[in-house]
């Protein structure tokens, strides 16, 4: 059931896109995505690095405006009424940049409030996600002493905050301890199964197919398959090897790089 309580028919999808295009210079980033993401799902934008996942999340959350296309999220255009969308997402961007002279806490505070939740509301979900995320010790201390994972977790918690339809991660997990992932995995988990949905980009496959039940996948700016786990996987043993297949594997010369190694210096 979805969270509107609505059981008749399929969802409409959580996200639609259409026609998007980005270029930097010469740089074709993003060249010409179609794509339906379906809603209540946890789902996988995978792709080569330098494949365009970030530009595309980046178009998909109101952070770059693209050059020709449409985005739609829960039937709001994003670039129409950019407001109303964000109010409905929550973005765990690349590279985090953070107000660093805050403590979790006080970051917490601060993000609840601009979403226009009450003190109460916010004092509420800040102690409790801290807690699942076990963050409460390091609650007091700046988010400038952070480790990369502390940062990812605190994130998290900021994306989550004010409950939104649709979640948007990009990497999600890199720089994060087995402990940490585990974590964030059961928060998300959680999350998915009460009818909202991630969107997460990656680089790794195994931990795609062990979390996605739905991936798109991306290469040279351009959707190569999308469907769920089983219809990209297709007749391949694994997600790693169907992904190899549709991005093309680039195969070294045998006397490339002779130099290198024990044997010759
Ligand atoms: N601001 C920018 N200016 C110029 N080129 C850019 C810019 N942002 C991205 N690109 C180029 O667009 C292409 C897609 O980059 P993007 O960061 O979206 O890929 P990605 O799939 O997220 O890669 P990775 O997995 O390595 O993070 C790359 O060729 C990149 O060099």
């Amino acid at each position: 059931m979805g969270r509107d309580g609505n059981t008749e028919g399929p969802a409409a999808p959580a996200v639609r896109i259409e026609g998007l295009w980005k270029r930097f210079g010469e740089q074709v980033a993003v060249a010409g995505i179609d794509l339906e993401i379906p809603a209540g799902q946890f789902i996988g934008l995978v792709g080569p690095n330098g494949a365009g996942k970030t530009t595309t999340l980046s178009m998909v959350t109101g952070l770059l405006r693209p050059d020709s296309g449409r985005v739609e999220i829960g039937g709001t255009d994003v670039w129409q009424d950019p407001a109303a969308v964000k109010a409905r997402i929550g973005v765990l961007p690349e590279g985090l940049r953070m107000f660093e002279r805050l403590s979790g806490r006080e970051l917490l505070t601060y993000m609840g409030r601009l979403r226009g939740l009450s003190g109460d509301d916010v004092d509420r979900r800040a102690t409790q996600l801290l807690d699942v995320l076990d963050l409460a010790t390091s609650q007091h201390k700046l988010v400038i002493d952070y480790s990369t994972g502390m940062r990812k977790k605190i994130g998290l918690a900021a994306a989550l905050l004010h409950n939104p339809e649709v979640l948007f991660l990009d990497e999600p997990f890199e720089g994060v301890d087995p402990v940490s992932a585990q974590t964030i995995r059961t928060v998300l988990e959680r999350y998915t199964a009460s009818g909202a949905t991630v969107v997460f980009s990656s680089h790794v496959m195994e931990l795609v197919e062990s979390l996605c039940s739905w991936v798109a996948v991306l290469a040279g700016g351009r959707i190569r398959a999308h469907g769920t786990l089983a219809e990209v996987r297709g007749d391949a043993p694994t997600l790693q090897e169907a992904f190899l297949e549709l991005v093309g594997v680039r195969t070294t010369a045998d006397d490339s790089l002779d130099w290198l190694g024990g044997g010759v210096r």
